[in-house]
């Protein structure tokens, strides 16, 4: 059986416990590999190694070089780019249409990118009076913060762990990565890209395990760790803020939401419908920023619920191999059981249920596998915990509302606000709305368009600090004023 390890300087290793677990494909059940469990024996030796290699030959490279480097794995992973897919989707069951447009080509844009974005950032300068006449000159560098600690999901492994790892190599930082336990495949093979590309030993170390009680809370207890960025659970962001804490360390978070989408009587009702669809299921639901709460307006509502549950019953289930499929499984048996969950709250607290609500019936060969139904409901009442609580599935909840301003108050009525889409062809409207709606990002007559440049991150519950573009560069580098006296 195929063995995952950690890349600790420059080296796959196992663990000195020998402890390992299953990872399963969620398509069909399988155990397709071995995992090695980090103790804190590795992680002591990858922050170890991460230390040594910040003083290395990576610290004495020109941003040039750094950058080159940088695009040299971009382009090991495009040179991969099969191999990449096929790990992606044997950890995730995701279709392969869907990783190939997405995953993998985010996979290698995300150190394109901030390979590119570090060549080219100002930095501030001001001159200053001072009593003797002669001035001074304070002007700003930028250094590395450090050893970054990079705790990922499974819902995008590859993408969402590389959007970390790229800014934060860029920026001159050496990093010790925890993939999600579900999705550890992706991230061990880009060890072996990385040493293609020239990366020197110990500037990217991965270790391989469980979050609570294992390699993920022994790194964010780490005390040689400058700083962590996390993307998962908000209750897992607050252990990881709790253990960042000892010590002072700098911290971002991209944590859970409950994204409200607003679809107004003026909308482009394909472009709303085809948007809502994405929103609600792609992926399987497992996106932060999906949709999982509907606000329709009252007059177009019956006809948004007849059309999306058109649009959701032609979705064809099915494995990664499969050209026709668009929704791929749940990640495990336990989330499946913790949507199925909430397919079974939704009736207890009196749902109509618009389409779907169980497992679908599948080819034996599949029949292990997590797959579930999309699932659209409308009628639960406002205290029902389905749309008060992240599900992480393939399902939503569609609700009439009758003005602008009920609207705005139900999108901002939860602790969460991370993402939200706004349907309307009213672009005062628009606007007015997406000014009011508290969340870190709107998406107008749109949804997961990424410009990789602009602020990516949540408010309230769900995150804290922005990510891309200068913000990326702004948590993975500490900025030291000089003040010149001249
Ligand atoms: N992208 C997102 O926003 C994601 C949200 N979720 C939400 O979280 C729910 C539960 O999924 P989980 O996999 O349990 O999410 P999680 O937040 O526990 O897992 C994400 C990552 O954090 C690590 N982790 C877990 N506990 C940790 C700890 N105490 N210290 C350090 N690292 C830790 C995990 O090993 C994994 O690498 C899902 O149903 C979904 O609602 C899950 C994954 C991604
Ligand atoms: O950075 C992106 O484009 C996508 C981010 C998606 C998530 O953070 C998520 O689903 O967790």
């Amino acid at each position: 059986m195929k063995e995952v390890k950690h890349y600790i300087n420059g080296q796959y290793v196992g663990s000195a416990s020998g402890r390992m677990f299953d990872n399963i494909n969620p398509a069909t059940g399988e155990v397709i590999s071995q995992v090695h469990e980090a103790g804190e024996a590795e992680v002591d030796a990858a922050v170890k190694a991460a230390r040594a290699a910040l003083k290395g030959p990576w610290s004495k490279m020109t941003i040039d070089q750094r950058s080159k480097i940088l695009h040299a794995v971009a382009d090991g992973i495009n040179a991969r780019f099969d191999e990449f897919l096929e790990a992606e989707c044997a950890d995730t069951g995701k279709p392969k249409s869907l990783a190939s447009h997405i995953d993998i080509p985010r996979g290698a844009a995300n150190f394109k990118v901030f390979a590119d974005m570090v060549k080219n950032v100002a930095t501030e300068a001001f001159e200053m009076a001072t009593p003797d006449g002669t001035g001074a000159l304070n002007y700003a560098v930028r250094r590395p913060k450090g050893v970054i600690g990079v705790i990922s999901p499974w819902n995008l492994p590859l993408l969402l762990m590389t959007w970390k790892v790229g800014p934060a190599l860029a920026c001159g930082n050496t990093v010790v990565v925890k993939p999600s336990e579900e999705t550890p495949t992706t991230t061990a093979l880009l060890g072996e890209v990385m040493k293609d590309a020239g990366v020197p030993d110990g500037v990217f170390n991965v270790v391989q395990g469980y979050g609570g009680d294992s390699a993920g809370a022994f790194l964010t207890a780490h005390p040689d760790v400058d700083g962590y960025t996390f993307t998962g659970e908000t209750r897992t962001g607050e252990l990881i803020m709790q253990n960042a804490a000892k010590g002072v360390r700098d911290i971002s978070l991209e944590l859970g939401g409950k994204n409200a989408g607003i679809v107004f009587a003026d909308c482009d009702m394909d472009k709303a419908i085809e948007g809502t669809m994405r929103s609600a299921f792609a992926n399987c639901g497992q996106v932060c920023l999906g949709t999982e709460r509907v606000y329709v307006e009252r007059s177009i509502f019956d006809e948004f619920v007849s059309r999306l549950k058109v649009e959701a019953e032609k979705l064809v289930i099915g494995p990664p191999d499969d050209a026709a499929a668009n929704l791929g499984p749940l990640i495990s048996q336990k989330q499946r059981d913790k949507v199925l969950s909430y397919y079974q709250q939704a009736v207890n607290d009196g749902a109509t249920v618009v389409t779907g609500g169980g497992i679908p019936d599948m080819p034996d060969a599949l029949k292990n596998g997590s797959w579930i139904q999309p699932t659209i409901w409308t009628g639960l009442s406002d205290d029902s915990a389905v749309i008060n609580e992240e599900i992480f599935g393939p399902c939503c909840h569609i609700q009439p509302f009758d003005s602008e301003e009920e609207a705005i108050a139900q999108a901002n009525r939860l602790p969460y606000g991370l993402a939200s889409a706004i349907w309307t062809e009213n672009l005062s409207r628009a606007a007015r709305v997406a000014g009011q709606v508290e969340a870190g990002i709107v998406w107008v007559n749109s949804w997961f368009l990424r410009d990789l440049r602009t602020a990516f991150g949540g408010s309230k519950q769900s995150g804290i600090g922005r990510e891309g573009g200068e913000h990326s560069l702004e948590f993975y580098t500490e900025l030291k004023n000089i003040c010149l006296k001249l």
